[in-house]
């Protein structure tokens, strides 16, 4: 096999290993285990997209948060390029992990012009000098997000929506960082102009080679913009494989439902049909988390179910894909 640097057979820089995050919560003298996230295996490659799907409750922030050491994990390892991000200094490793957030309005100070927005981190990650130079890569920068270079002396309430996020990604871009974690970055912004930033965004992705996490609820955006899809549920993975092999023949009942409900998969229409129907904060925690909801539901759906290959690079959590005669005595009966 040709190694390469960037593209879906590139090494991944950003790894997590049975990463998991679980939040204790305390009221009326009681205590409440709240599993946000649980057993995340995830490979974030160079040039390559990567969107973690699901409705409201699933898990997909908190996954991007401890990403950018936002949330420290409960338990389970971030790895950058091998090395353990835990015990990185921070600094050192947001250089390479920039996070863009799903609302440009609340994420830029209304005090500071764009201008100021982008040399704070071209100075603070030191990829500039005071002066001409920082003015000159503000400039750079608005151009790779296709804005004018006069938004430098705008205030954030100048700009629509649309605009405001092109700034974010460009501060997000300041570092010259190798991954970008994109937390619901259309789900504010008018239909119109969403198309536009995931194209900008991809085309980052092939110019700059850059490894992308994309945090959506539409599993129609994913399959556009999207190489590989992760599908979770409740705070677990139930299904990934590229993004074509997942919204074109789902495997999981999970992912049949969330295409079930979409207007046109095939289509970047983007309505929030996921977020109304989610059971995900009142799944169970141990077995299949989706089983209440399943109409398959069988005893054994009380049993973590295996990952199981669909294709080399498709796997579903279900035993609906393990062959009957496999499964534990209690997967023949109904439940
Ligand atoms: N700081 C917190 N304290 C307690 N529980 C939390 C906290 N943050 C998230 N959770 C819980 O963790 C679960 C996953 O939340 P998360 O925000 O990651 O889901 P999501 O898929 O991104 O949903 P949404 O699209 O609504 O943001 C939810 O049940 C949520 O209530």
């Amino acid at each position: 096999m040709t190694s390469t640097t960037s593209g879906p057979g590139a090494e991944p820089v950003l790894r997590t290993t049975s990463l998991a995050k679980h939040y204790t919560l305390r009221g009326r003298g009681r205590r409440r285990t709240v599993r946000a996230v649980d057993d995340l295996d995830l490979a974030l490659v160079p040039g390559t997209v990567t969107a973690v799907v699901g409705e409201s409750g699933s898990g997909k922030s908190t996954v991007a948060k401890m990403l950018v050491r936002l949330v420290r994990p409960s338990s389970g390892r971030i790895t950058l390029d091998g090395r353990d991000a835990g015990r990185m200094n921070l600094r050192a490793y947001r250089k390479d992990v920039q996070m863009v957030f799903q609302d440009p309005f609340a994420s830029l100070n209304s005090v500071h012009t764009i201008g100021y927005h982008l040399a704070r981190p071209l100075l603070n990650f030191g990829r500039a000098r005071r002066g001409a130079d920082v003015a000159g890569k503000v400039r750079d920068l608005l151009q790779r997000v296709k804005l004018d270079p006069q938004f430098a002396d705008k205030l954030p309430h100048e700009l629509s929506g649309g605009q405001r996020q092109r700034a974010a990604i460009a501060r997000a871009l300041a570092s010259e960082p190798r991954v970008l974690l994109a937390d619901e970055p259309i789900s504010m912004l008018d239909v119109s102009i969403r198309l536009g930033i995931l194209n900008l965004l991809g085309e980052l992705r092939d110019t700059d080679g850059l490894a992308i996490l994309y945090v959506t609820h539409d599993i129609a955006s994913a399959r556009y913009f999207a190489d590989r899809t992760v599908v979770m549920y409740a705070g677990k993975v139930v299904e990934s494989g590229t993004a074509l092999e997942v919204t074109d023949q789902p495997a999981h009942p999970y992912t049949q439902l969330l295409i079930s409900a979409a207007p046109d998969p095939q289509r970047i229409e983007i309505v929030d049909v996921s977020r109304a129907s989610s059971g995900a904060a009142s799944a169970p925690t141990d077995g299949c988390r989706f089983r209440d909801r399943c109409p398959f539901a069988m005893d054994v759906c009380r049993q973590q179910p295996p990952d199981v290959a669909v294709t080399p690079s498709h796997t579903a959590a279900c035993w609906l894909r393990v062959d009957e005669s496999q499964r534990p005595a209690s997967g023949r009966e109904a439940a």
